[in-house]
């Protein structure tokens, strides 16, 4: 499903005259099959997002190649990116990103009328997402007027409402107390098993990797594969 091969990339930092080059991902190979939770862990600063961002298409590597469902995506062309993304990811951020005028129903509702989706057609896969989350009783709720966890549950929804086959998780409980993090994680996984849709989850947190089928570790720009700890 994605087939990450040879992956380099480095940020160029520093003055004028006095740039440093920084290598960030230095020959990250890494495949994550259909219907697997992949977790890609370690510190602040090892890499996670850089090879997250490669995935999804909003910065290129200096080389090697990314496989999405068999398209090789490095070299897509920006348009062709974002139709070819629309399709295949969800996204869900640490901070929700929900838009704050919009209630719990609208904000899972947005990729569907973006989509241009016909009203009725919305109103059902919103409804049946609310539930699946256990968020009908708080539908028109804006987003100031929901917990964290409830925020999260929005924003899983909101990825969830395409049908795409994959979601790609930055730090998906990173705002969230314990417990709520355990709900959070407890519905990605149920989520997974009833509907297959891989995820692939960044995180420092290895209680959040834990739910994972596999866990891969970044440290200094490489990949070590984790222990095997869950599977289905
Ligand atoms: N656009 C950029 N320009 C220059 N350096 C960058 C850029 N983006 C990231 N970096 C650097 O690349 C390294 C890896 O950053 P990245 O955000 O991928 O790490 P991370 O593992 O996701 O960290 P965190 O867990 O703190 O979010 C860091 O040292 C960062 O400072």
């Amino acid at each position: 499903m994605i087939a990450i091969t040879d992956l380099h990339h480095a940020f160029t930092i520093g003055k004028k005259g006095a740039e440093r080059h920084m290598p960030v991902l230095k020959g990250v190979t890494l495949t994550v099959g259909q219907g697997e939770i992949a977790a890609i862990l370690g510190k602040s600063g090892s890499g996670k997002s850089t090879l997250l961002n490669v995935v999804a298409g909003f910065m290129k590597p200096d080389s090697g190649s990314v496989h999405v469902a068999g398209q090789e995506t490095t070299g897509l062309k920006e348009a062709a990116y974002a139709r070819f993304r629309l399709a295949h990811f969800g996204f869900i951020y640490q901070n929700f990103q929900l838009m704050p005028g919009l209630t719990a129903f609208e904000n899972i509702a947005l990729p569907l009328k973006i989509k241009g989706i016909a009203k009725e057609e919305r109103e059902l896969k919103v409804l049946r997402l609310l539930q699946e989350v256990g968020l009908q009783d708080v539908a028109d709720h804006y987003p100031n007027e929901l917990s964290g966890g409830q925020q999260q549950r929005v924003s899983i929804a909101r990825a969830l409402v395409t049908d795409p086959p994959i979601i790609l998780a930055d730090e998906p409980t990173g705002s969230l107390d314990s417990e709520t993090e355990a709900d959070v994680l407890e519905l990605i996984r149920s989520l997974n098993e009833t509907w297959g849709t891989t995820f692939v989850i960044i995180t420092h947190d290895d209680e959040v990797a834990a739910v994972a089928h596999r866990q891969y570790r970044l440290h200094d720009g490489e990949l070590m594969k984790g222990e095997k700890r869950y599977v289905i």
